[in-house]
């Protein structure tokens, strides 16, 4: 069982650079107060400046918490000639393990993982007899983070007076819903558990149980250690989001660092925008910010990335659509 009582320590040791921590509990969630200014702000301001923040949400209950990593752990445990069978059109979307630049890490995802049927399809595959439990704590936990993220979209795209632009992409969101383990570290030193990158996706959520590894990079180049909570969920703005938002909001590089004697489990939950082309809107195209990017596919994007030429690139969403 998960231990609780960290949930109301301080998130991130003293003297190093924090992120902001943002309370975006639904019950504190009150559009009509005076302190919903304050909160946008809060979030502007931290996806401005550091393309993440970390959300204290309690769409995800504690008992959903601990469920959805014990069925982490059921699913990780499954033979390795069961996991690969999680296959997809699109890189890195389904099984991924034990390649030789990353080898504590693997991954598996859930395709469409909002929907009944994308995690009932993902559950018989794994498990054709059934897995009740996994499939419940699967799609509560997909369905709540998707409300999460619209909290947060919702609220960038009123503050730059794009909504309706925004509605659209709302419309042809997809969601994929990644279960993570780390190995413990091989020897005393640092491992490296995912190499540094910024996400393909337009948004992303990541959430660690009690093991510590995921590190963001700052502006001024350090890696910034991120601690994990139950209630605290990282909020990433991926590639697309960066085009989309024509530059302002700048999807972060972080990487994974495995140290100490524990394997790690997270999950990272994506956005991607399917069937249609992401515009950058009118409103956010001025004389001091001249159009960045042109219209592009995210999938696209992705497979793009997959490429030479793509991995090569320095910043392959500018490489792809850059003006
Ligand atoms: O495991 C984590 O915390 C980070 C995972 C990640 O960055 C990714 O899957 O893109
Ligand atoms: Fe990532």
């Amino acid at each position: 069982m998960v231990n609780h009582d960290h949930d109301n320590n301080v998130f991130q040791s003293k003297s190093k650079p924090k992120l902001p921590v943002i309370d975006l509990c639904v019950n504190n969630l009150n559009p009509t107060s005076s302190a919903w200014i304050t909160k946008c702000n809060e979030v502007m301001g931290a996806l401005e400046e550091h393309g993440c923040f970390i959300a204290m949400y309690d769409g995800v209950s504690h008992e959903l918490h601990d469920a959805i990593f014990l069925a982490s752990r059921d699913l990780f445990d499954l033979p390795t000639q069961v996991k690969i069978l999680n296959t997809s059109d699109t890189p890195s979307h389904g099984y991924v393990g034990q390649i030789p630049i990353v080898p504590l890490y693997e991954g598996l995802g859930i395709e469409d993982a909002t929907t009944k049927e994308g995690v009932e399809r993902f559950t018989k595959l794994m498990w054709p007899s059934g897995n009740e439990s996994f499939c419940k704590s699967a799609l509560m936990f997909s369905k709540a983070l998707a409300e999460l993220d619209q909290i947060v979209m919702r609220i960038v795209a009123k503050s730059y007076g794009i909504e309706e632009n925004y509605k659209s992409l709302l419309q042809s969101t997809t969601y994929l819903l990644r279960f993570l383990k780390y190995l413990r570290p091989q020897g005393n030193e640092k491992n490296v558990g995912l190499v540094p990158h910024t996400d393909k996706s337009f948004m992303s959520i990541l959430h660690q149980q009690q093991v510590n590894g995921l590190e963001i990079k700052t502006n001024d180049g350090k890696w910034m250690n991120v601690d994990p909570s139950p209630s605290s969920f990282i909020i990433m703005a991926g590639d697309a989001c960066m085009a989309w938002t024509n530059g302002r909001i700048k999807a972060p590089c972080h990487r994974v660092m495995m140290q100490g004697d524990e394997e790690r489990f997270s999950f990272g939950f994506f956005t991607f925008i399917r069937d249609m082309k992401i515009e950058i809107p009118q409103d956010l195209v001025d004389e001091d910010h001249p159009l960045r990017f042109e219209a592009f596919d995210n999938y696209k994007y992705i497979h793009y990335y997959y490429t030479d030429e793509g991995k090569r690139s320095k910043c392959p969403i500018k490489s792809y659509c850059g003006i």
